[in-house]
C-alpha cells in the first residue's frame, strides 16, 4: 500500500487515500465507512484503486457516481499514479444504475459525462470485473480502457427487461467492440453472458480464476505509460458488413414477434442501429432520445416495479404475523415425491437438480419403469442445455411408499383427488420419522382437510407446482390454518433452492392463482353466449400480450380438468334445459364448458375443444366451423341473441373480473400484498410482465376508472357476482387511489390463520 493518506468530504462523497499504517484505524470508523460510496487507495505506489462501496450490488447511486467522478479526479492530478482500476466492494463489480432512483428526482453526477471522463483519462483505467457488470455497470467498464474479468463473472446489459435500453453508451459502444449481431442478441435480450463468453466475444480482455482486482492492479502496473489511442471503444469504427440491413430486419422481426407488445426490445434495435448509420456523438444523442421516451413509459413503470415485486415475496407474512425474518427453515437434506405423473416427474427432477437425495415412489412397476426413463431423459437434456453434470445418482426409485421413512420432506404429487390425497396422508402419517414435513401438490384442494389426516397437522403445506415443473419458476407455498411458520419456511426456502420464485399464499379453493381464474373465465364464457367467439376474445387477450388467450389455454391444459371439478361441485347438470339450464345457486351459470366435454371435446389432447387441431395432441389451434355453429345453436336454444361486442367490454370485463377477485383476496388476506399476485401472475399465468400484473394494471389503468367499468358492467348483469366491485377496491378509490405501494394500509387485517 502507498504511503499518504488523506481524507476529504466533498458533496457528501468521502475519498480516503489509505496506507497500511492507517488502515486499521480506518477500519474502526464504522460511521465513516458506511458514508463513502467511492473508496480511493493506491496499490503498489503507482496504481490508483478506485472501489464502489454500495451494498448489495454496487449499483450506481448518485453518491456513488459522485465518489467516481471525485476519486477520478484525484488519481489523474496526483503525478505519482500511473494507472487506475476500477472495482467493486464485496466481489461484485457494478450491478448497475440504481433503479430506485428512477422515481425519484435524478441528482448527482449524470453517468455518460462520467463514463466520458473515464475514457478521455490518458491514464490507462482498468476494470476488475468480479460477480457481476450488468447495465450502467458493463457500460462503465466498456468506457474503461481495459477490463480483467473473473472466471465466475457474468456481465451483460439487462436494461430491456427493466423496460429501458442500455442508456449510458451500451448502444453505441458494445456493436463497436464486438459487432453488430452479438450486441443486438445481447442487448435486445438482456442475458447475463459467463465471463468465458465475454471473453470469446472480445468483450474482457483477459478472464483469471484468481482475483480479478490483483490481476487488474498488475496488468494496470504492465500498461502504464502506453497509449491509449486504439483503446477508446468510442472512436473504434462500427463493424460492417454488407449484409446489416438484412441483420437488423430480422432482428426487429424477431423482437416483434416474441415481445408481445413490449417496446423495449423494439427501441433498443434502433439504438443499435444508430450505432452503424450515425458518427458516435449523433449515435449518443439517439440513444439518449430513445432512452427518454423509454424511461417515462408506463412499461418500464410496470417492469421495475416487477423487478421488486419478484424479490418482495421471499419477505413473506402471514396474518398471524408469522414471518420471513423471524420463521427459520429446518435443513432438508433427503426428500420424496409420491405419484410419478407428469407433476412428480418435474418435479423429482427439480428436487434432484437443488442437489438432494431424492426417493421417487410410484407404486405400479409399469408406471415406476416408464416414469425412472422419462425422469433420466428430461436430467440428460436439462444437464445438457445448463452446461452442469448430470444429477441420476441423486435420485433412488421405489414401488413402496414405505420407503419415505427417512426423508426430512414429502412432496405427494397424485392425481388431484381428495380421496386419494387423504389416504396417502394418513399413510405417511404412519411411515414417516418424527418432524418430516408433509407437502402436497395440488392446484386448489383444501390443505386443512389433509392436514387433518395426519398426527402433526403443524407439518403439512401446499405447494402448488406449475406444468412443467422442472421449468416453470413459480411456486404458490399454501400455508393451512395449522401450518407451523417453520413449515412454511421450510417449503418457501425448498422453492428457492429448486429455482423457483416461491410465493406464500393462505389456504382457500384454488388459492390465489386459479381462484382468480375462475371469474376470468366465467367472464369467457359468458361474451361465448352473448355472440364472441373463442378466436375473437383471445385475439383481444393475445394484443393486450398475454401469451395464450384463455381458450388456447383451456385447450392446453384439458377441458376436462375443470368440468370434474364442476362436476364435483355438483354444477353440471347434464341435459337440463330452460332457465335453469343457465342458473347456479342464483347466479348465472355457463354450462358451454360442460357441454363440450359431454361431446368428447377435452382440448388437444383429443383433437377437439374450443378450437380445432389436426390431430389429438396437436398444436396448432385453428377455428372450427362445427364450434361457431354449436354456439348458434345453442344461443337459438337459450334465446340468446347474438351482438358485436367490442374489443374493450371483452377486455374489461375479462380482466376487471379477475382483478376484482385479486382484491377480494387482499381483503381475505390470502395474499399479503399485491406484488404476490402480481408475480403469481407473470410467471403462472402468462399475464405480459410488461403490464407489471394484474393489481399493477389496475393501478396504472386508475383505480377508480376500474371501479366505474365494475360498477357499470355489474349493473348490466347484477347475477354475476365476479363483478361486484368489493370493498377494498370501493376503500381504495374513495382515499383517492393510493400508490400500489401503499395498498396494505388499507387492508384490514382478517383473522389469524397461522
Ligand atoms: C445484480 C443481480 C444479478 C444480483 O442478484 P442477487 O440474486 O444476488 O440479488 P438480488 O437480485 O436479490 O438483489 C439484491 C438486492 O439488490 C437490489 N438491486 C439489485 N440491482 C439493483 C439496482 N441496479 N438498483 C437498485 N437495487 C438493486 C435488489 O432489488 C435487492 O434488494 P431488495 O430490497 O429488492 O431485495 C440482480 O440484482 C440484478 O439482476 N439486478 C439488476 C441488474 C440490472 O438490471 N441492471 C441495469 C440497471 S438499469 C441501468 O443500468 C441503466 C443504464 O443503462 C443507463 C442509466 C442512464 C440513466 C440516465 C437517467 C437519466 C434520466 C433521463 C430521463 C429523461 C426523461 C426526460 O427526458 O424527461
Amino acid at each position: 500500500m502507498g504511503a499518504a493518506v488523506h481524507s476529504g468530504n466533498r458533496r457528501g462523497t468521502k475519498i480516503v487515500v489509505k496506507d497500511d499504517a492507517e488502515e486499521k484505524k480506518f477500519n474502526n470508523n464504522t460511521k465513516d465507512l458506511l458514508d463513502i460510496m467511492a473508496f480511493y487507495s493506491r496499490v503498489s505506489g503507482s496504481v490508483g484503486v478506485i472501489t464502489l462501496q454500495n451494498p448489495p450490488v454496487n449499483a450506481l447511486s448518485a453518491a456513488v457516481r459522485q465518489g467516481i467522478v471525485d476519486t477520478m479526479h484525484r488519481a489523474l492530478s496526483e503525478p505519482e499514479v500511473k494507472s487506475v482500476v476500477i472495482c467493486g466492494q464485496n466481489g461484485k463489480f457494478c450491478g448497475g444504475a440504481d433503479i430506485r432512483e428512477f422515481r425519484a428526482n435524478m441528482r448527482g453526477p449524470p453517468l455518460v459525462p462520467m463514463i466520458h471522463l473515464i475514457e478521455a483519462a490518458e491514464k490507462p483505467v482498468v476494470a476488475a470485473i468480479e460477480g457481476v457488470a450488468l447495465g450502467g455497470g458493463l457500460e462503465l467498464a466498456l468506457g474503461c480502457h481495459y477490463r480483467i474479468a473473473h472466471s465466475k463473472a457474468r456481465l451483460g446489459l439487462p436494461e430491456v427487461t427493466l423496460g429501458l435500453l442500455p442508456g449510458a453508451g451500451g448502444t453505441q459502444r458494445l456493436p463497436r467492440l464486438i459487432g453488430v449481431p452479438a450486441a443486438l442478441e445481447l442487448i435486445t435480450t438482456g442475458r447475463h453472458a459467463t465471463a468465458a463468453e465475454a471473453l470469446q466475444l472480445g468483450i474482457v480482455d483477459e478472464v483469471t480464476d484468481h482475483s480479478a482486482v490483483d490481476a487488474a492492479v498488475k496488468f494496470a502496473q504492465s500498461v502504464a505509460g502506453k497509449s491509449l489511442d486504439a483503446r477508446r471503444i468510442s472512436t473504434y469504427p462500427c463493424p460492417r458488413s454488407p449484409d446489416l440491413a438484412e441483420i437488423f430486419e430480422k432482428a426487429m422481426q424477431e423482437v416483434r414477434r416474441s415481445a408481445r407488445g413490449a417496446i423495449a426490445p423494439v427501441t433498443c434495435v434502433q439504438a443499435v442501429h444508430a450505432s452503424v448509420t450515425l458518427p458516435y456523438a449523433k449515435g449518443m444523442e439517439r440513444e439518449r432520445e430513445l432512452f427518454s421516451t423509454l424511461f417515462t413509459s408506463g412499461q418500464a413503470h410496470a417492469l421495475q416495479y416487477y423487478f421488486f415485486a419478484q424479490r418482495a415475496v421471499s419477505r413473506w407474512s402471514t396474518p398471524s404475523g408469522a414471518r420471513w425474518d423471524t420463521s427459520k427453515p429446518r435443513p432438508v437434506h433427503k426428500a420424496a415425491v409420491i405419484g410419478l405423473g407428469t407433476m412428480g416427474r418435474g418435479i423429482t427432477v427439480s428436487l434432484a437438480q437443488a442437489g438432494l437425495s431424492v426417493v421417487a415412489v410410484e407404486t405400479q412397476e409399469k408406471q415406476l419403469l416408464e416414469a425412472k426413463q422419462a425422469v433420466s431423459g428430461m436430467l440428460e437434456r436439462s444437464a445438457k442445455r445448463r452446461g452442469a453434470p448430470l444429477a441420476h445418482d441423486k435420485i433412488k426409485y421405489s414401488c413402496s411408499i414405505q420407503a419415505v421413512a427417512d426423508v426430512d420432506l414429502v412432496i405427494e404429487a397424485v392425481f388431484e383427488d381428495m380421496a386419494l390425497k387423504k389416504t396417502i396422508f394418513q399413510q405417511l402419517s404412519g411411515i414417516c420419522k418424527p418432524g418430516t414435513f408433509l407437502c402436497t401438490n395440488t392446484s386448489g384442494l383444501d390443505i386443512d382437510e389433509l392436514a387433518s389426516q395426519t398426527q402433526s397437522p403443524e407439518l403439512v403445506v401446499g405447494m402448488h407446482f406449475f406444468a412443467p415443473a422442472h421449468v416453470m419458476k413459480l411456486l404458490e407455498v399454501v400455508y393451512g390454518p395449522r401450518s407451523s411458520p417453520e413449515a412454511l419456511a421450510t417449503a418457501m426456502e425448498m422453492g428457492k433452492k429448486m429455482g423457483k420464485v416461491s410465493v406464500a399464499v393462505g389456504n382457500c379453493r384454488g388459492f390465489v392463482g386459479n381462484r382468480m381464474l375462475k371469474p376470468y373465465l366465467e367472464q369467457a364464457f359468458f361474451l361465448l353466449e352473448e355472440g364472441a367467439t373463442p378466436e375473437q376474445v383471445d385475439q383481444v387477450l393475445e394484443e393486450f400480450g398475454f401469451a395464450m388467450g384463455v381458450f388456447k389455454v383451456s385447450d392446453l391444459s384439458g377441458l376436462d380438468v375443470g368440468w370434474k371439478v364442476r362436476k364435483a361441485d355438483g354444477l353440471v347438470v347434464p341435459g337440463s334445459t330452460g332457465k335453469s339450464a343457465r342458473i347456479r345457486g342464483g347466479s348465472r351459470y355457463s354450462p358451454l364448458g360442460d357441454l363440450l366435454c359431454e361431446q368428447g371435446r377435452f382440448g388437444q389432447k383429443t383433437g377437439r375443444g374450443w378450437y380445432q387441431y389436426d390431430k389429438p395432441g396437436g398444436r396448432v389451434a385453428k377455428p372450427d366451423p362445427w364450434l361457431h355453429g354449436f354456439l348458434e345453436e345453442y344461443r337459438a336454444r337459450h334465446g340468446l341473441v347474438a351482438r358485436r361486442i367490442d374489443h374493450q367490454e371483452m377486455l374489461e370485463r375479462c380482466l376487471y373480473a379477475l382483478i376484482n377477485e385479486g382484491f377480494q383476496i387482499l381483503q381475505d388476506g390470502i395474499a399479503a400484498g399485491p406484488e404476490d399476485i402480481d408475480v403469481i401472475y407473470v410467471l403462472g399465468y402468462g399475464w405480459p410482465r410488461h403490464r407489471g400484473g394484474p393489481m399493477f394494471y389496475a393501478g396504472l389503468v386508475g383505480l377508480d376508472k376500474v371501479l366505474e367499468r365494475l360498477e357499470h358492467y355489474h349493473q348490466v348483469y347484477p347475477n354475476v357476482s365476479g363483478l361486484k366491485p368489493c370493498s377494498l377496491i370501493r376503500k381504495l378509490a374513495a382515499s383517492s387511489s393510493p400508490p400500489i405501494h401503499r395498498w396494505r394500509e388499507f387492508i384490514q387485517k382478517p383473522r389469524s390463520q397461522l
